[in-house]
């Protein structure tokens, strides 16, 4: 890819409007309901497609470009652990929700580095798939993210496959991304973690890089920190990996963590992998007062025993917001650092708490729209609108979007005709584990489209 270095866009073309409209008030309505399918007022929105936000994964790509470099099979395990914990990094803070891409719609980025093309290939399940490449590697996947609504709490698992490739060294790495668990959604303020284990496979050689990304826990002691370590096929840990996905990670022999380890006890916790303070008994008065006030029965006695609600001991204050970050004071000898993060640029909570590269993913640039595709996220109006600060406009042309979708799916059916088949990418099993996934056909970039209107 010969793509010359060009500026991006730094910021948004105007701050976002700031609402003080309450989550609650639309989730109340909607408990026990698949998340995916409702449809939520576009103030909650962020001026992104889904597609877009994928593409987000991509941003410390170089990470790949270094990984595929290196000739030590545990050195490429580390980079590839690197990128797939720095991918998430932008996820910090972001609390607005992307739109829900049209079936075929598609997204393209070109850089220095790399090209993705992405595509929704399926409604209902909403999944999306994308396919990004450079000199020394293959980067692809597709996401079909699961809300779950808990009362105070929205898990969303991002269900599937994502796989790395070196097609030159015939080797390739494969994992699924970590939950994602969105607080205090009933009162006080909104925040997000991620949370789980990530188990990092490479083919043919069958070394793991097993993490763990933490749950807050008491005192926040373990907010946004992820650690682990690389095993080979014989379960020997060679490498222990640290860090914090908001910020970097490291990694050092892992004997040498096992030392530091005895002389230094009280650094280390057995923190959980699970969302944090989920219990019942974590759940506030004021929380339970709007809860019995909903006659859902079904949903109640799911989430929260009759005992516990009685239970004295449920009078806790509510949960608020991790404030202050716990210091990571951990400094293993011989630690390399494999990722950094770039800070986010001053102007970022007007911008949707947006990264620099966020910032850049809906510009169009001058002649681009004589040459993407038409069905490109950039060319979407109810996006574009919000953009531009034209909220009331967005919410239009959102809803027209949407109906026209409708209408097309109930065209399809009527006429019988055959199902809906994605343009871009083919559903097939990952070549490697053998998961569900949907395939690059490889066309995108010939650049010959004879889509649909879509918009
Ligand atoms: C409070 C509820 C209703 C609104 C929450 C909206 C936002 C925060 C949710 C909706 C969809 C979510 C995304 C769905 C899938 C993924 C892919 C995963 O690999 C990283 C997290 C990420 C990118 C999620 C981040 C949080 C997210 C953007």
């Amino acid at each position: 890819m010969d793509v010359e270095k060009k500026e991006h866009r730094l910021v948004l073309p105007v701050p976002m409007y700031h609402t003080d409209y309450n989550i609650w008030s639309v989730l109340k309505n909607c408990i026990g309901k698949e998340l995916s399918k409702i449809t939520m007022p576009v103030v909650f929105n962020e001026p992104l497609s889904f597609l877009q936000r994928m593409a987000e994964y991509m941003e410390y790509s170089y990470l790949l470009r270094i990984a595929a470099a290196q000739e030590d099979p545990v050195a490429r395990m580390q980079y590839v652990a690197g990128f797939a914990v720095s991918a998430l990094a932008s996820n910090w803070e972001r609390l607005g929700k992307p739109f829900n891409p049209l079936l075929g719609e598609t997204y393209e980025l070109e850089r220095e580095e790399f090209r993705i093309i992405c595509e929704q290939v399926s409604h209902h399940p909403p999944v999306s798939a994308f396919h990004a490449d450079s000199k020394d590697w293959v980067f692809h996947g597709s996401i079909h993210p699961k809300l779950k609504f808990w009362g105070k709490n929205v898990e969303i698992q991002p269900k599937g496959v994502v796989t790395v490739e070196f097609p030159k060294l015939k080797e390739a790495y494969t994992w699924s991304n970590v939950q994602c668990c969105v607080h205090n959604v009933i009162v006080g303020k909104l925040w997000m973690e991620q949370v789980g284990n990530m188990e990092i496979t490479s083919y043919p050689m069958g070394y793991k890089a097993h993490l763990t990304f933490k749950s807050a826990g008491v005192n926040n002691k373990d907010l946004h920190h992820v650690e682990g370590y690389i095993g080979d096929k014989s379960k020997n840990k060679i490498r222990y990996i640290y860090g914090k996905w908001t910020e970097f990670l490291k990694c050092t022999d892992y004997n040498l963590y096992e030392e530091y380890l005895k002389e230094n006890p009280s650094k280390f916790s057995s923190g959980n992998s699970k969302c944090s303070n989920d219990s019942p008994s974590h759940t506030s008065k004021k929380m339970l007062q709007k809860l019995n006030s909903l006659k859902v029965g079904s949903f109640r006695s799911n989430s929260m025993s009759q005992e516990s609600i009685n239970d004295p001991a449920t009078d806790s204050t509510e949960e608020t917001i991790p404030k202050s970050d716990s210091t990571y004071s951990i400094e293993i000898p011989n630690s390399v650092a494999i990722w950094q993060v770039t800070p986010r640029p001053p102007q970022t909570s007007d911008y949707y708490q947006f990264t620099e590269f966020a910032m850049s993913l809906n510009e169009l640039e001058s002649g681009m729209d004589k040459i993407i595709c038409p069905t490109d996220s950039r060319l979407r109006p109810d996006i574009r609108k919000l953009e531009q600060g034209d909220i009331d406009g967005a919410a239009i042309e959102k809803n027209r979007l949407e109906e026209k979708q409708r209408d097309a799916n109930k065209y399809r059916k009527n006429k019988k005709i055959t199902e809906w088949k994605p343009k871009w990418f083919e559903q097939a099993p990952n070549p490697y584990n053998k998961q569900d996934d949907w395939i690059c056909t490889g066309n995108y970039w010939k650049r010959q489209y004879t889509n649909p209107d879509i918009f």
